[in-house]
């Protein structure tokens, strides 16, 4: 069987890939613990990918008990070395509109008491990871040449604040996230892309915006509004993922 080409991990709005001929799931165990659910093994466009859904297939784990080792430990066994990420966003910066998607170059992070590294068993030196450009520079390059391909609108760079989830932020710490640079905020970025890069995979993300950061409209964030976006949003991100393999 030929080699995967990219695997894709899917986030809220994104459970399943709509399109996707499925071969098989598969369950996968690691040292580190279950990752969210099994594997979908599947072919896009005839190239072969894997699929996994970040918070589980039912979207049932918050983001801060993702088991973010187990979930990247299991893709690279698989022999994964390229990861796409879709991640749904609030949008803080004027450009960050909903629906849009993004393919951020930056992350600050803000989460806490997250596994976050699998450097600390003491059964190797110590080891300190090159994060200054925590998103790889292939994949980012291979999504911004696909946007172009498929004529879809990407907002070609933003920083992505990490925040810890699973409330939304105050309309102060947006305010303060602002300051600090940060277009987006989700709250899956970290650790997912530091784990990553410390297996040496090459991975990048799509942001979708799903709502207007808090306190950036006078509205009240609803889910319902943040399920509406995403449908539109998400459609696109299904276009974007195609277009990276044609
Ligand atoms: C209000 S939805 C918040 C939820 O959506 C994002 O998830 P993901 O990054 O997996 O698409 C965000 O990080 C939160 O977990
Ligand atoms: O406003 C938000 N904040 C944090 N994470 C999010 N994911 C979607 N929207 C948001």
């Amino acid at each position: 069987m030929s080699a995967i080409e990219f695997a894709v991990i899917g986030g809220t709005g994104l459970t399943e890939i709509e399109g996707l001929e499925v071969i098989h799931r598969e369950v996968v165990h690691t040292p580190y613990g279950e990752p969210s659910g099994p594997v979908t093994h599947g072919m896009i466009a005839g190239k072969r990918i894997v699929f996994l859904a970040r918070h589980g297939y039912t979207h049932n784990i918050p983001p801060h008990r993702v088991n973010y080792r187990a979930n990247l430990w299991a893709l690279r066994s698989l022999g994964v070395k390229k990861i796409v990420a879709i991640a749904a966003v609030g949008g803080i910066t004027p450009e960050m509109q909903p629906m849009r998607l993004v393919i951020p170059d930056q992350i600050v992070d803000y989460t806490h008491g997250r596994a976050h590294t699998f450097f600390e068993d003491g059964l190797t030196d110590v080891t300190h990871i090159d994060f200054s450009w925590p998103y790889c520079a292939e994949v980012r390059n291979a999504l911004l040449a696909a946007a172009e391909c498929a004529k879809l609108d990407v907002v070609p760079r933003g920083t992505y604040a990490a925040t810890q989830g699973p409330r939304l932020e105050t309309a102060a710490e947006i305010t303060r996230l602002e300051r600090d640079g940060c277009d987006l905020v989700g709250m899956t970025a970290m650790p997912e892309a530091a784990l990553a890069r410390e297996l040496d995979l090459c991975y990048a993300a799509c942001a979708v915006v799903a709502n207007w950061a808090a306190g950036k409209d006078n509205e009240e964030i609803t889910m319902d509004d943040i399920h509406q976006n995403l449908v539109v949003g998400m459609a696109n991100a299904r276009a974007l993922l195609r277009a990276l393999v044609c």
